[in-house]
């Protein structure tokens, strides 16, 4: 039987029928054709071209080359087969917004399928058949460099210790489908992410790709720091992290994914983005940590390590223990100071009007310097503000039972926490929950922590920051947690490092969907 290969404006389409050689590309219609004769081979998989389902999307094109046995004309493709078998659900299919949950645990498996695309090897043909693979390489990894160099970084005690598992029977096989170079290490230590992050030679490779929770990308993070040649590390490696571990926040914040197949398809589509990292400076050191995720105080940190000791109990541990501290009305004061960025949620709409997308930069050292630090060093104490610093509103932070600062929307796998993040404005959001509002009105907030429109209740305090000062005020030790590590209770301050890192970003230039504008109660 013969066929042809239809190039489309978002994939390849398959058909049984004879065509003769053709190419053409035409910019007003829906469809880039480009056709060859394609007799089906006898040994082309289950693929079915008589079922309608004839379409593959250029997202989930792995790989194109010649056929390894070729004899006369054969190419192998290989594409990421969603496993629900939907295979033409494609991005902005519905009109409606709707938060990633759903999507974003589809689970994919790579197939081949192999074409008869001429009966002779004459040199015509070959061309022809180099140009077709090329052309669709390009149209499948348009924002993304083709077959990176990828260290990948496994914690096999993430989560429930499942991290090998779920890479060797998820990521793996869509990372050898897309024909990718990979050095694989797993972890054997709590900090040996950092000491490899410090020391790795950074010409070999593209992507740091950490199959784990966020405790692998934190400390990758932190190793890049400790580089004298951390400009160019940061610059040229995307630190990537797909789900391996119980806190899977930059997965689902920057790829759209909770399931590893769907995160590590979007890794190698999406397109390298400089996000913004955070500084922080500690109280009882000189020592910096870097966070690309949250610090918090207060209930969520009292629930979220105060109670390691029952982890086997799963995630509803974390569920258990903020409900307990609200309805306890549980306060945690503080002193804290800004640099203020957007007071509230109407400056906050304002500033996403202005949004500009800045192009990438070679970092330099000059990047990497705290403009704040010295003065916090010298005296941690609330009245002594650089300059343009104001002190927040003392009746809210002596009263509140929550402390969330953030940069990426999700953190964990269903909590919108920061629906207002951005990857790059400069700024961190925060949430302060006030306790004098009845424990109903809070417990409202927080049950609507997954659709994002706690930001929106009164008793939520929502605005965004370029740096702040927090000097915690209960009289008795309680937990501080940055990216979900723990953090000596004392006095630190943070402030925004401009687009300092790498990663992938599965929309581009924002994160994952959160719904934040759509919701918008103004
Ligand atoms: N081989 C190892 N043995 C013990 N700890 C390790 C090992 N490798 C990494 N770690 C530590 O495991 C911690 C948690 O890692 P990770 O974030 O991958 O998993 P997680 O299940 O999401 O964790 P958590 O629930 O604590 O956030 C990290 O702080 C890291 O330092």
């Amino acid at each position: 039987m013969r066929g042809q290969i239809d190039i489309e404006k978002g994939g390849i389409r398959l058909y049984g029928q004879p065509l003769t050689l053709n190419a053409y590309e035409n910019d007003n219609s829906s469809s880039i054709g480009c056709c060859l004769s394609v007799p089906f081979s006898t040994r082309t998989s289950n693929f079915n071209v008589n079922s309608g389902n004839n379409f593959i999307p250029f997202i989930n094109i792995l790989h194109v080359e010649k056929a390894t046995s070729i004899m006369n004309g054969e190419i192998e493709i290989t594409f990421a087969y969603p496993i629900d078998g939907k295979m033409n659900i494609t991005e902005n299919q519905s009109l409606e917004f709707q938060l990633p949950y759903e999507d974003a645990k589809r689970e994919y498996i790579p197939k081949n399928i192999t074409l008869k695309i001429c009966d002779n090897e004459n040199e015509n043909d070959n061309e022809a058949i180099d140009d077709i693979i090329g052309k669709i390489m390009s149209l499948s990894y348009p924002f993304s460099k083709k077959r990176p160099r990828i260290y990948v970084l496994i914690n096999p005690h993430s989560g429930k210790g499942e991290a090998v598992k779920i890479y060797n029977e998820q990521a793996k096989p869509i990372i050898i489908g897309s024909h990718c170079e990979v050095t694989v290490q797993h972890t054997e230590y709590s900090g040996h992410a950092s000491d490899i992050a410090e020391n790795i030679d950074i010409d070999k490779y593209d992507m740091i790709l950490c199959a784990s929770g966020d405790g692998i990308p934190y400390e990758v993070i932190n190793g890049f720091y400790k580089r004298e040649d951390k400009c160019k590390a940061f610059s040229r490696i995307n630190i990537v992290q797909i789900p391996g571990g119980s806190g899977n926040a930059m997965s689902l914040s920057c790829l759209g994914a909770t399931s590893s197949s769907l995160a590590i398809l979007r890794a190698l589509k999406g397109k390298s983005s400089q996000i913004d990292l955070m500084a922080i400076s500690k109280e009882s050191s000189n020592e910096i940590i870097l966070s690309f995720l949250s610090q918090t105080y207060g209930a969520i940190a009292q629930a979220d390590i105060g109670t390691e000791w029952i982890r086997s109990i799963g995630s509803i541990r974390f569920d258990l223990g903020v409900a307990y501290e609200v309805l306890n009305n549980r306060k945690y004061p503080f002193d804290l100071a800004v640099k203020m960025g957007c007071r509230d949620n109407s400056e906050i709409i304002k500033h996403f009007e202005n949004i500009k997308d800045i192009e990438d930069r070679e970092l330099t050292q000059e990047n990497f310097k705290l403009k704040y630090n010295e003065e916090f060093q010298n005296n941690a104490n609330i009245n002594n503000l650089p300059e343009s610093w104001e002190i927040y509103d003392e009746k809210i932070s002596n009263n509140a039972n929550i402390f969330y600062a953030g940069k990426m929307p999700y953190v964990s796998g269903n909590t919108n926490f920061f629906p207002a993040a951005l990857p790059n404005d400069g700024l961190i959001d925060l949430v302060v929950f006030d306790s004098r509002y009845k424990a109903m009105q809070n417990s409202k907030a927080l049950l609507s922590l997954d659709k994002g429109t706690h930001v929106w209740e009164d008793c939520v305090e929502h605005f965004k920051v370029s740096a702040y000062r927090l000097i915690p005020k209960k009289n008795r030790k309680c937990y501080i947690s940055v990216d979900g590590e723990n953090f000596p209770y004392e006095a630190f301050q943070v402030e925004v490092l401009h687009k300092v890192m790498r990663t992938i970003l599965w929309e581009g230039s924002v994160y994952t969907g959160s719904g934040y504008l759509e919701n918008c109660k103004i």
